[in-house]
């Protein structure tokens, strides 16, 4: 008997064997990495290829998905019964009291010029008796415009989500990133009219990965900023694209990238050592980074060359395709953690930001109540 592709999720996770499970945004199909044992192994130098699972603190090692078995499926995804057991658990007010705190800690250290932005972010628990896989569904049935993943080490845990960030696209030596930063709820209209808050701290990120990547990228092109809708909430977005030389690894564009300030702040390490030292939880993989590492995909061109045999030309393409780790969950039993945050600047209002990240739990909070 064949297994279906669902079942040959369930069965690599009842065998405790790790994997990924995802879907590219706008895509339709969906992806099956399955590693045959349970080492946990790690990047070492961005040349290996793989599954990477980065966490917010580069200085925390990276894993790495051996690719020793692959699937690809068009799923249907039809949303899977409605289920009203999944609730926020119930908050006395000491985390909301707490992340008010936080933000007037980071608008104060902006204020006092130690910080020109800081990303503050906390953990939502929530309840739930749904399985994982059930989870994944109501993901990919949700979010078609988002990179949806399930990821499971059991030497780590399984982890969920669906981002709208990419953080890196390589394909050779052309390279695309974003800038996506700025955030206001969707209410149904075509575009949303955004205040001087969002655009400036959208532009610091802008600012942030030109200025990494204009000494390692040739050809440097920046796009209009539009609004880029993902899911009920409205971000700002700026693509950004160029062309690679041979002497710049991956390794070292990526270390200039992450984390940018979309999801830490400026400057970069001061504000990474303000959340590590304030935000009293820890991110682990949440605003971090996924996807594929220099994933080799042979292209067969067909000659066009008249008088010529029938010869076609095989080249190899080397890709990495990854994205920030942004609305997402760690699931444990009966249990998920969810993770929310945003942009604190000097205009920022905390109450405002607790706001902003009660509607970004929305995202996860929706894929278990559908
Ligand atoms: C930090 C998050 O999102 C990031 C922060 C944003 C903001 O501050 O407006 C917008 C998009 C993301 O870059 C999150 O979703 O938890």
């Amino acid at each position: 008997m064949t297994l279906n592709f669902l079942d040959r999720i369930a069965q690599q996770y009842g065998n405790q064997l790790p994997f990924v499970a995802y879907r590219k945004p706008n895509e339709e199909e969906v992806r099956l990495i399955l590693q045959n044992d349970q080492e946990l192994h790690h990047v070492v130098d961005y040349r290996e290829s793989g599954f990477i699972f980065a966490p917010f603190n580069a200085s925390d090692e990276a894993i790495l998905l051996k690719n020793d078995a692959s699937y690809s499926e068009i799923l249907n995804t039809e949303k899977t019964s409605e289920n009203s057991d999944s609730q926020p658990m119930k908050d006395d007010g000491a985390g909301k009291a707490f992340h008010l705190g936080l933000v007037q800690r980071g608008i104060h250290e902006i204020k006092a010029g130690n910080l020109d932005k800081v990303v503050l972010s906390r953990e939502v628990e929530v309840s739930t008796s749904k399985d994982p896989i059930q989870l994944f569904q109501n993901i990919l049935s949700l979010y078609p415009t988002a990179f949806c993943y399930i990821w499971y080490h059991p030497k780590v845990g399984i982890w969920l989500g669906a981002t709208p960030e990419m953080l890196l696209e390589m394909e050779n030596q052309r390279l695309k990133t974003m800038s996506l930063a700025g955030t206001q709820k969707y209410l149904g209209e075509d575009s949303p009219v955004w205040g001087n808050k969002e655009l400036e701290e959208q532009q610091m990120v802008t600012q942030f990965i030109t200025d990494s990547l204009k000494d390692k990228i040739k050809l440097l092109t920046i796009s209009e900023t539009m609004s880029y809708r993902a899911g009920n909430l409205w971000h700002l977005k700026t693509s950004i694209s160029g062309m690679t030389t041979p002497e710049i690894g991956l390794s070292e564009i990526i270390h200039s990238l992450h984390p940018t300030p979309a999801v830490c702040g400026l400057p970069k390490l001061k504000a990474k050592d303000f959340i590590l030292k304030n935000e009293k939880y820890l991110r682990e993989f949440y605003t971090g980074f996924l996807g594929e590492l220099n994933f080799k995909e042979e292209v067969n061109r067909p000659s066009k060359r008249r008088n010529q045999e029938n010869r076609a030309y095989r080249t190899i393409k080397n890709k990495t395709s990854l994205f920030v780790n942004l609305r997402c969950m760690k699931i444990h039993k009966n249990k998920l953690t969810l993770y929310v945050g945003g942009g604190i600047t000097r205009e920022s209002d905390p109450e405002m930001e607790w706001k902003e990240t009660c509607d970004k739990s929305r995202t996860m909070l929706n894929i278990i109540r559908s």
